[in-house]
Formats: structure tokens, C-alpha cells, sequence
């Protein structure tokens, strides 16, 4: 079974932002969001808030250990389709009548094994780790054919890779998306298929063929537009529980986020935008330091990402610098894709002086400076989303592809 509560978050429309951010704001550059502040704090407070609310309503949530024991994000899977039915050999007799012919139904074919995409299954966990397709019926006397297997459809997480044999056979990436995992077997035919002007009554009849037998092994790459990136204890759960309705765990030790956690944040127009938050990584991950870097393959199809830096430590700039060093570590040029860095924890002393240094330090980078904890400024973060999204969706439009939607 799947756990209802995988971290992914349900609706949470972010009432106001949805004001704030019209189509035609959604277009508007990086640094002319910064005017956008002065009227925000209201809203800000009115979104932590809101978090607030949803917490002391909700149900109780598993611990992030429990998450863990049910997350599965690969499976290796035996799959056999369905045998055939065999065919018939029989004759047709009835008085007067007594040497009808041959009148042996063909057996039905055998189900096959199929992969399907569902959007509301999270994780691996419901895989089993063997299926057997519906097996065909046998061919009947009276020209009577077996009943087909049924179809067997396993269901899959948006974001499934499947491998064979260290090959990528299938990707299913969009809700809806089918593979054919094993194939049912022919039915076999009864002998009248073998009637012939010079063979009136065939004996022959062939058995159903059996399954297709295949070892798959079922990869999970969670499929989100954002991802969150940045060291332990930087505040990323802090800030998916602050713009979207998502619950992961948040304390102040390192480590508290075990498995990813995806958040959706509402736009007016039902517009969605899906954030994922991911374990810390430190600088040494990629030699298994800390947590390692397996569950970096979560967020390495997020269109852009977010390194979230904690802005309360000294020289924050090496904590971007430790993060794009990682992120080239698993896979060589993710460090370039569009991101921005968000500066967390705003509210501590000190980390207004942090903040200019970090500013003077990447130049002319987007620097979003917020604190996920107080709420302040949080509506740049919202719009600079969109526009990020926006401009994500273009793109995927120019070049023919279909983006993705939540
Ligand atoms: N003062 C202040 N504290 C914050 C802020 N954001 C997060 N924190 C605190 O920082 C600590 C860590 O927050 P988390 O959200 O668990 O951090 P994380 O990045 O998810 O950490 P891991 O899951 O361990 O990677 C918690 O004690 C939070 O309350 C903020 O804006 N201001
Ligand atoms: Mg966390």
C-alpha cells in the first residue's frame, strides 16, 4: 500500500499571490521584483500563517523514519506474461450427422503485463517484486475459443525510468504513460484452423505459447519544476512547509529530511508549480559523505533549481560554491541550469551583513533574501517562481515538447 501522506502535498492556493502575481507580472525581470516588497509582509504573514492553521488541523503525520521504510525509489521486477491456451481437437457428431468435421476452438491469448503511470502513486513501494500475467483459456469443443487473459496493469510514479539489463527501455514521465512489460503468449488453434480441401479432418491442435519473461528494474526519478538544494539544518523543509502545503519534518538538527518531500504551490488560473525538497548535502557528498549524493537523481529533472543557504553562517557564498561543486560531482553541467539562491533565515542577527557580502561576493546574481520562519518577503520567492516557470514552459513549447504539469 501507499502511504497517503508520501510528502506530496495536496492543494493550497496562496490566496493573494494569486492577485499579486497576474500573467503580466509573471513576465516581469528578476531585480524588478524587488519593488514588489514593500506591500508583501502582510501577505507573508498571512501565508505562515496559514501553515500554522493546516498544522494544528491536520492528522498526525508519519515520522520521517516511517517515510523512509515506505519511500521506495527502485524495484527490480519479474515479469511474466500470461500463457496462451491451447487449441482444441475435437470433432463435431450428432445424429445423422456423424462425421461433422473438425470443430476445435482456437485457446484465448494470455494477458498482458503492463506499466502505467498514475499520479497518485508516489513511490515504488506497491511494486511487488514478481507478476504473472492472466493466463489464456483453452479452446472448447463446438468451435468454441478460450477467453483472452486480462490485462495486468501494474501502477508506476510519474518519473519511472525502466532499465533492462543496465539499458533504458522505457521513461515514463507523463501521467497517462503505458509500457508494455511482458507480453502474453499466443493462444494455440484448435484443428479446425488446420481444415484443408486435402486434409478434411485434421487432428492436429497446438498448445498456447507461454509468456514473455523479462527482468525490469524500475528507477524513481521524482518529477518536480523546482528543486530545492542546500546543506543541512539551511531551512529547505521550513520553506516548503511555508509556500506549499507539503509536511516534512523540520528540526534543528542535521538530517532531519530523509526522503524527498514535493510541495505544490497554487497560482491563480490553476496554474501549479511543483517544488521538491530534497536531503541536505554537504561538501563531500559525492564520496559518501553526510547522506551521499543517491538522492541527488530526485531533483535531476527539476527545470531549474533553488540552492537555499543559510545566511546566518558565516561566508555563505561557500555553501553556493560547496553546492554547485556537488551538483557538477553527480552529473556534469546540472550546476548550470537556471536556478536562484535564496538566502534563508533573513530574520537572524547578523545575516543582513551576511546578505551583502553574499550579494557582493556573486555579483550580479538573484539573490532572494527571506526568512521561511517569519514569512518576510516570501511572495518574491512565489513570483520569481513563476517567472521561472513561465519561462520554462516557453521554452519546452518552442522546441515541441510538452511541459510538465502537475
Ligand atoms: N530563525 C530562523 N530559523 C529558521 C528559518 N528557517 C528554518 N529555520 C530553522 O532551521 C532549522 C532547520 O530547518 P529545516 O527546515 O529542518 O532545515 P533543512 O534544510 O530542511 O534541513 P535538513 O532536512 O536536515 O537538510 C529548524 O530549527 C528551523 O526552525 C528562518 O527563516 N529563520
Ligand atoms: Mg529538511
Amino acid at each position: 500500500m501507499i502511504p497517503t501522506r508520501l510528502g506530496l502535498a495536496r492543494s493550497f492556493t496562496v490566496l493573494g499571490v494569486s492577485k499579486c502575481a497576474p500573467s503580466t507580472q509573471a513576465t516581469l525581470k528578476p531585480s524588478q521584483l524587488h519593488s514588489l516588497q514593500a506591500s508583501s509582509r502582510l501577505l507573508s504573514l498571512g501565508i505562515v500563517g496559514h501553515a500554522k492553521h493546516r498544522e494544528a488541523s491536520g492528522k498526525k503525520l508519519l515520522s520521517e523514519k516511517k517515510l523512509k521504510r515506505h519511500f521506495v525509489d527502485h524495484r527490480r521486477v519479474l515479469v511474466r506474461g500470461g500463457n496462451g491456451g491451447s487449441g482444441m481437437s475435437c470433432f463435431h457428431s450428432e445424429p445423422r450427422k456423424e462425421f461433422g468435421g473438425p470443430d476445435g476452438g482456437d485457446g484465448g491469448d494470455g494477458g498482458h503485463i503492463i506499466l502505467r503511470v498514475d499520479q497518485q502513486v508516489k513511490s515504488l513501494s506497491s511494486v511487488l517484486s514478481q507478476y504473472q500475467g492472466f493466463n489464456g483459456e483453452n479452446g472448447g469443443s463446438k468451435n468454441c475459443f478460450g477467453r483472452g487473459g486480462a490485462t495486468l496493469y501494474i501502477q508506476v510514479p510519474v518519473g519511472t525510468l525502466v532499465k533492462e539489463g543496465g539499458e533504458i527501455v522505457a521513461d515514463l514521465s507523463h501521467p497517462g504513460d503505458e509500457y508494455i512489460a511482458a507480453l502474453g503468449g499466443a493462444g494455440g488453434k484448435g484443428n479446425r484452423f488446420f481444415l484443408a480441401n486435402d486434409n478434411r479432418a485434421p487432428v492436429t491442435c497446438t498448445p498456447g505459447q507461454p509468456g514473455q519473461e523479462r527482468v525490469l528494474y524500475l528507477e524513481l526519478k521524482t518529477m518536480a519544476h523546482a528543486g530545492m538544494v542546500g546543506f543541512p539544518n539551511a531551512g529547505k523543509s521550513s520553506l516548503l512547509r511555508a509556500i506549499s502545503n507539503a509536511k516534512p519534518a523540520v528540526a534543528s538538527y542535521p538530517f532531519t529530511t530523509l526522503n524527498p518531500h514535493v510541495g505544490i504551490v497554487h497560482y491563480e488560473g490553476h496554474q501549479q508549480i511543483a517544488v521538491a525538497d530534497i536531503p541536505g548535502i554537504i561538501r563531500g557528498a559525492h564520496q559518501n559523505k553526510g547522506l551521499g549524493l543517491s538522492f541527488l537523481r530526485h531533483i535531476e529533472r527539476c527545470r531549474f533549481f533553488l540552492f537555499v543557504v543559510d545566511l546566518s553562517l558565516p561566508e555563505p557564498w561557500t555553501q553556493v560554491d560547496d553546492l554547485k561543486y556537488e551538483l557538477e560531482k553527480y552529473d556534469k553541467g546540472l550546476s548550470e541550469r537556471s536556478h536562484v539562491i535564496i538566502a534563508n533565515k533573513i530574520d537572524l542577527p547578523k545575516a543582513r551583513a551576511h546578505l551583502s557580502q553574499l550579494q557582493a561576493h556573486l555579483g550580479q546574481k538573484e539573490v532572494i533574501a527571506l526568512s521561511a520562519l517569519t514569512g518576510e518577503n516570501l511572495e518574491q520567492l512565489l513570483l520569481h517562481l513563476k517567472v521561472l516557470h513561465d519561462a520554462h514552459v516557453d521554452a519546452e513549447r518552442e522546441q515541441g515538447c510538452q511541459p510538465l504539469r502537475w
